[in-house]
């Protein structure tokens, strides 16, 4: 089987002599593997009289190369773990045993060099390994003997976690390992993976305190050597998100995700090394890899939040989590992406009924017009029957890839599977939504004041509706905040806003104009389903809002 792996390995190390030149490393590779499946197909044919040859298919594979955690929250019991719930199968050659546990690390047992380097030579020279994953190198000497054996028996990729102290505060490798990163594995490697203290160490000492520190540092320790670099901000303190640097040598991301309220974080760097390294072998290019590792930490976080394993003030988490709960099933899906509220249709089921259409017709004809996101709003539909819709409207929408939330049922939103959910200010609690949906799901709140912006914010939400801008006829009773009040809660939020309210062709310029840039589109209903033909009135939307966009320079 040849892996794609056209993003990676494309810069030669700058700093030493290049090591292999990509292409000749993956027929080298591809090579072995076919060398290996005729020598096995060959066998399985005589023995089977080639009767019913089977086609015999190498899983992807990640070597990890790292410590044993006798608490199996972190090192070689994490990596192994967090591989195996991604599908990737996991070796492990171990540099040394810890005797480690929720309260700090009791013990540590070195692996002599030379039996690193035998075990290096057993899994490498046989088993046709994808990507190795390094964790605990307690040695200089370990990470020399590491650095021979891949000029020996090159991989496609190398994901290095430089750990040197664990967050109990206790020491996992020599200091003068620091320069072995430094001097010899950087230059190899495709990403490193520093935490705050990691790349502080690395960079002479410095603390690092701000996500601005955190990107000097990502560009300075690239010019160590590696492809790519990760600076995870777990231990980022005073900050309700989890924020990580990306840096690939010429943009910065900034990757966020909520920050989970748990004291079971032991081993979230290990895992996602080893989640980044196995998303790599199974073929993903480096940003997507570290978006799904990201993802899946997250979700594993959330899912053990309450677990209690031992009485110490660090605990494991669940790896394994997939399997127990379905709703977990995030890391797959690409987070919120703000853009997905420029044009944002709202299905409103008196005006579907009026017009004599369904539900599906609405929402698909809506899609055809260029909506890029949609809400279902039943007020009237039985639950039984809304849940059936809403499950009809979500294939379609995930045909086109537009997101399909759910107007206040939470319960609903779980039954049909949809992307998430918006909710008003007297429906079900953001934050008691986010418990509920878990990490992955979208949520929006609909919001009049500043106040009400910042509480989404700190409970979890993914974006706000702000309105009604103008009067509207959709919901009685409702106060309009006018432009001035949308103004006001888009500069005080810091979620994207989508502005609702009596938008239509007519006046929808003029909301998009008034020039703040987390305003990121206008959610519609009338001007869309009160309408003879849904799909030509939301095309001319799409076209004044484009034009909006264009004038003003923001982003589509
Ligand atoms: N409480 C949390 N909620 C959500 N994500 C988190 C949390 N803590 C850490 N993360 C994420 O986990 C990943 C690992 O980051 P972290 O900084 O904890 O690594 P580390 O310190 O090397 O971990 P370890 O505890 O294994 O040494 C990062 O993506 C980080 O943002
Ligand atoms: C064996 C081992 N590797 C890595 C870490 C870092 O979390 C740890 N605590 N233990
Ligand atoms: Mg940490």
């Amino acid at each position: 089987m040849a892996l794609p792996f056209q993003t990676l390995s494309t810069r030669i190390p700058r700093n030493t002599t290049p090591l292999h030149s990509p292409p000749r490393v993956n027929r080298a590779l591809a090579s072995r593997k076919r060398a290996a499946l005729v020598a096995a197909s060959a066998m399985y044919g005589s023995a089977a009289d080639g009767a019913h040859k089977r086609k015999l298919q190498p899983l992807p594979h990640v070597l990890t190369v790292a410590g044993s955690d006798s608490g199996a929250g972190a090192g070689v019991q994490a990596d192994i773990k967090a591989c195996g719930a991604l599908g990737v199968f996991c070796s492990s050659v171990v540099t040394a045993v810890t005797a480690q546990n929720t309260v700090g690390v009791q013990g540590v047992h070195v692996v002599p060099e030379s039996f690193v380097e035998e075990q290096l030579r057993s899994v490498l020279s046989d088993m046709d390994v994808d990507v190795v994953k390094t964790g605990m190198l307690p040695s200089i000497g370990v990470v020399k003997v590491l650095c021979d054996s891949l000029r020996k028996f090159p991989v496609k990729a190398l994901v290095v976690d430089p750990v040197m102290v664990s967050t109990s505060g206790d020491t996992l490798s020599a200091p003068s390992t620091l320069s072995g990163y430094r001097d010899q594995l950087f230059a190899m490697a495709d990403i490193v993976t520093p935490n705050l203290k990691e790349a502080s160490a690395l960079l002479g000492g410095a603390p690092l305190k701000t996500v601005y520190d955190m990107r000097d540092a990502a560009k300075s320790i690239y010019n160590l050597g590696p492809r790519h670099v990760l600076v995870k901000g777990g231990d980022l303190s005073d900050s309700s998100d989890a924020i990580d640097i990306f840096f690939d040598g010429q943009t910065c991301h900034e990757l966020r995700g909520s920050r989970v309220k748990t004291r079971n974080t032991h081993g979230t760097g290990c895992t996602m090394a080893s989640c980044i390294a196995a998303e790599l072998a199974k073929g993903s290019a480096m940003l997507q890899a570290v978006q799904e590792a990201k993802a899946f930490v997250e979700s594993a976080l959330h899912y053990s939040k309450d677990m209690a394993i031992g009485n110490g003030p660090q605990g494991p988490f669940d790896h394994l989590f997939r399997l127990k709960s379905p709703h977990y099933n995030v890391g797959a899906t690409p987070r919120f992406n703000p853009d997905d509220l420029f044009l944002y249709a709202v299905t409103d089921s008196r005006m579907n009924k009026k017009w004599g259409r369904s539900i599906t017709d609405a929402v698909q004809a809506a899609i055809e017009g260029g909506a890029t996101i949609i809400q279902l709003r039943e007020k009237e539909a039985e639950t039984r029957e809304f849940i059936e819709s809403a499950k009809a409207c979500l294939e379609i929408c995930r045909s086109s890839r537009v997101p399909l939330l759910i107007n206040d049922r939470v319960d609903v939103a779980l039954a049909c599977g949809a992307d998430g959910v918006h909710v008003g200010q007297s429906d079900m609690p953001a934050r008691t939504a986010r418990e509920l949906l878990g990490p992955g799901k979208i949520i929006g709140v609909s919001c009049k004041t500043p106040a009400q912006a910042e509480k989404a914010w700190a409970d979890g939400a993914d974006y706000i509706g702000c309105g009604g801008v103008f009067p509207t006829t959709t919901k009685e009773d409702n106060i309009t905040v006018g432009m001035e009040g949308l103004k006001a809660v888009c500069l005080a939020s810091k979620l994207p806003v989508v502005a609702i309210g009596g938008i239509g062709i007519a006046n929808a310029r003029s909301v998009m104009e008034i020039g703040v840039p987390n305003l990121k589109g206008i959610a519609i209903v009338s001007a869309l389903f009160d309408r003879e033909c849904v799909a030509t009135e939301t095309r001319k939307l799409r076209s004044v809002l484009m034009d909006a966009c264009s004038r003003t320079n923001l982003s589509v």
